[in-house]
């Protein structure tokens, strides 16, 4: 039998290997990580973290906004450079936490570009490193449009460290993204534009909650174009010119190109040790196995249909921590994935989609509750905070969307009733806190939950 340097070797560092790369390192295994950035990936020090921190003062100002002439007076203010500073005082530390933790559970970390060199071995920066059982957890990268004035463009990464705020920013695309960045600017007094190729924003969220964030973003005064191709972007005296295909030109200060993120595959040399892929990742089976024994895939860089987010992440990098210390042969099954949409107010998701329900109603049937007109006491001035349900033939809830400040805990918590199939019955013998939405909302679905 051939002698590899490691057992196991991830590549790439964030959520999709590290979890594994520690749990597999105290089952016994050899381990190592090659990482060619930071440590712990995207969505540590360049996305959901860092974008999250950001946007809890525009939450603040969003929410504060409702309580004007009913009891709170005087105008909340953000201060982007402070932000940004105490941005950096809590998220730059984090990667040397990590690595520091990683070698102390005794996984070994290599800092460079991994490229395959045979299905056992990578070459970083003219070492080669080999292991039995290799897993490929890269990434993705974001999408940078081919059109002319391209290198005026900007990336999230560069967004979330931006020193200070242009008075003036556009955004190309109406995604996850974009929308985000774009409330959180807004709060703090930047004027903004979107422009999207499409004829909707944020496909795969309910449809109706969508427009209600829209209609808010409008009122804010963010302008929204869509079905408009973006054709090149040019200098000028003060700032940019973006011009789309059918003419429509925007002034700018600050540009983010925003279509979307694309896997992070060509630095690996696949093609070498034949590994399957295509333009939205690499192929895997049930077992997250490439078409190469014992070359795996996690995360983002998978070719999936389900949402690409850290807990998926997770999720899979958990799962190939079983599968490769024999703890498991099953093929993973992914739980109802909850998702969302960090603009103010949120926009959350997760099981089956009403959409999918009304399509077929023999299967399921759906129910809206209105929490935030019905639970005023209960809930922060948000009349128009909603949820819409959806259920079985047997009433038990699968899948919900919410619209409110509260939705990611309350999305939480419908997810827990979801993927346990918590009846009525089950979820009374729970004493839950009171005054609080979840309580609420709780109470307003009990009548349509299975008994
Ligand atoms: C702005 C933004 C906000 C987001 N917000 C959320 C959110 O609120 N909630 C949520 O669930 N998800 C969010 N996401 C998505 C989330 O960040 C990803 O789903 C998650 O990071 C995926 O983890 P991963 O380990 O698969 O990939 P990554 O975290 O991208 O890690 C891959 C790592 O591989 C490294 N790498 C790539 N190629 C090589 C190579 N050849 N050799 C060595 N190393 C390599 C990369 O440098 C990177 O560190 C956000 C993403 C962005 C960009
Ligand atoms: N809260 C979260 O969970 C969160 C937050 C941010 C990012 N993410 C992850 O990052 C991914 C990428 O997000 P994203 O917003 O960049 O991508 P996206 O796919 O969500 O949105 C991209 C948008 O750009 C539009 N577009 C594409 N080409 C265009 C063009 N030439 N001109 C104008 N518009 C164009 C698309 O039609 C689409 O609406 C998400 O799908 C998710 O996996 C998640």
């Amino acid at each position: 039998m051939t002698n590899y340097d490691y057992d196991v070797m991830f590549i790439g560092s964030g959520h999709a290997n590290w979890h594994a790369a520690v749990a597999l390192t105290q089952a016994g295994k050899k381990v190592v990580l090659i990482e060619k950035d930071l440590i712990a990936g995207t969505c540590t020090n360049y996305g959901c973290n860092a974008k999250i921190l950001l946007d809890g003062a525009a939450d603040v100002i969003h929410q504060a906004a409702a309580y004007q002439k009913k009891g709170l007076a005087g105008n909340l203010k953000i201060n982007w450079p402070e932000l940004m500073a105490y941005k950096h005082e809590t998220i730059d530390p984090i990667h040397q936490l990590l690595e520091q933790q990683f070698a102390a559970a005794g996984v070994d970390v290599v800092k460079g570009v991994a490229s395959f060199v045979d299905q056992h071995t990578v070459i970083v920066d003219e070492k080669q490193i080999t292991a039995t059982d290799i897993i490929i957890g890269t990434g993705q990268k974001p999408n940078r449009l081919p059109i002319s004035g391209k290198e005026f463009l900007h990336d999230s990464r560069e967004f979330l460290d931006l020193p200070e705020l242009p008075e003036h920013m556009t955004f190309i695309g109406a995604g996850i993204v974009s929308l985000e960045f774009a409330m959180l600017v807004q709060a703090a007094g930047t004027k903004v534009s979107v422009i999207e190729f499409a004829d909707s924003a944020l496909r795969g969220f309910e449809k109706k909650y969508v427009d209600k964030a829209l209609a808010k973003m409008k009122v804010l005064g963010i302008d929204i174009h869509f079905n408009e191709a973006v054709k090149a972007v040019s200098q000028t005296n003060s700032g940019f010119l973006v011009t789309t295909a059918s003419g429509l030109a925007v002034e700018t200060n600050y540009i983010v190109d925003a279509t979307g993120r694309i896997p992070n595959i060509a630095e690996l040399n696949l093609e070498k040790v034949g590994v399957n892929f295509d333009r939205t990742g690499i192929l895997v089976d049930d077992h997250l196995q490439t078409n190469v024994a014992h070359i795996y895939a996690s995360g983002d860089v998978i070719a999936k249909k389900i949402p690409k987010l850290t807990p998926t992440a997770t999720f899979e990098s958990n799962y190939l921590a079983a599968l490769l210390s024999n703890q498991t042969t099953a093929a993973i099954q992914y739980p109802a994935i909850a998702s969302v949409v960090f603009t103010l107010p949120r926009i959350a998701q997760v099981g089956i989609t009403s959409q999918e329900a009304t399509a077929t109603p023999e299967k399921y049937h759906l129910a809206t509750i209105p929490f935030g007109a019905r639970l005023k006491f209960q809930t922060k001035n948000e009349p128009d905070a909603e949820a819409t349900l959806v259920f079985d033939q047997e009433n038990y809830l699968v899948g919900a969307s919410v619209y409110g400040d509260e939705a990611p805990e309350l999305i939480n918590f419908l997810t827990m009733i979801i993927s346990q199939k918590l009846t009525l019955s089950k979820l009374n013998k729970a004493i839950f806190a009171f005054p609080s939405q979840t309580i609420g909302l709780l109470s307003m679905l009990s009548p349509y939950l299975k008994k």
